[in-house]
């Protein structure tokens, strides 16, 4: 068997166009442009990338784009105070702080000082708990565009076996929490998880985000399932020449697509589909903000 590739970077255009239409009817019908804020501390190359790439397909969509690039050694006080501001900015519907920061700064404070209503990034505790009890709340984006993907693939989810391998507070455990909202048995593993290999193999549904190259085999598929593969990982390619890297997921693609039903590739898979997904909440959250209906499709 060879599996189905799931395409996210060409799913992920769909998103974003779903979300230009939205952002068109705002624009025409209220007079109102959503309006997204990216903070980035510090100059880490890999983050810089990111977060241009992000300003580029906000614009690309029609919103507004704010970038705020503050230096490596920003205090933390600046930092809130930033925030703050954007927070009482009403142009600004949604705020991104891109992770990690700078080791003197704590994330759980500043992430925290977001308003909930504009924590696109679904990381506030406020909106981990509306998430964790069933309630109406921002969703962390990497789950979100996995969840579009699957419920595309599968239609409904209801009573499959779903192994979320990675416990995160960024994916796994909002993943698993997402699926057990569409009605699948959740198992969250990790590293220290007993017969990994037996675990994964009982799955129909793999969400690998542990972060690390290649380390999920295709022996531990069971034939017919679909693969989410999370992880984004820069290893080196010397077959490409002296010095060159080449990104891989946290599965070994060749063998789990000999057995997998579906897969998703590294690059083109979750990737592009977080950056889509975090356009479709900065519109949640401006709709919601205005007191007008949600986007259909485009949240959980
Ligand atoms: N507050 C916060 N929210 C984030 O969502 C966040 C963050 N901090 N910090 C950094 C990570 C990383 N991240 C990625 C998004 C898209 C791709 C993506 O589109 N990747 C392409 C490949 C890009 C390449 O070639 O390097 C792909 O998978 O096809 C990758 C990584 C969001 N992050």
């Amino acid at each position: 068997m060879t599996a189905q590739i799931i395409d996210g970077k060409a799913f992920a255009a769909t998103v974003r166009e779903k979300v230009a239409g939205h952002v068109a009817r705002l624009k025409e019908e209220h007079g109102i442009t959503p309006g997204l804020a990216v903070v980035l501390v510090g100059e880490d190359p890999a983050s810089q990338v990111y977060v241009r790439s992000k300003g580029k397909q906000t614009v690309e969509v029609g919103m507004n784009s704010f970038e705020h690039k503050l230096a490596a050694e920003t205090s933390e006080a600046d930092l809130l105070a930033l925030i703050d501001r954007l927070n009482n900015d009403p142009d600004v519907h949604g705020i991104l702080v891109q992770l990690p920061l700078p080791k003197h700064l704590n994330e759980d404070l500043v992430i925290n000082a977001i308003d909930p209503a504009k924590d696109v990034d679904g990381f506030h505790i406020s909106n981990v708990g509306l998430l964790g009890t069933g309630q109406k709340a921002m969703v962390p984006c990497t789950p979100l565009g996995c969840l579009m993907m699957l419920r595309d693939h599968h239609g409904s989810l209801s009573g499959m076996d779903a192994v979320v391998i990675g416990r995160s507070n960024i994916v796994g455990k909002p993943m698993a929490q997402l699926l057990l909202g569409d009605s699948c048995t959740v198992t969250i593993a990790h590293s220290r998880t007993k017969d990994l290999a037996e675990v994964v193999r009982r799955a129909d549904i793999v969400v690998a985000a542990v972060g690390r190259p290649q380390m999920v085999p295709g022996d531990w598929i069971k034939p017919g399932a679909t693969v989410i593969d999370v992880g984004i990982n820069r290893i080196d390619a010397p077959e490409k020449g002296d010095g060159k890297t080449r990104l891989v997921g946290d599965v070994d693609f060749d063998s789990a697509a000999e057995v997998a039903g579906a897969i998703t590739p590294v690059p083109g898979g979750v990737g592009p589909m977080t950056i889509a997904c975090l356009l479709a909440n900065t519109v949640t959250a401006c709709c919601r903000a205005h007191g007008l209906a949600e986007p259909e499709g485009l949240t959980a």
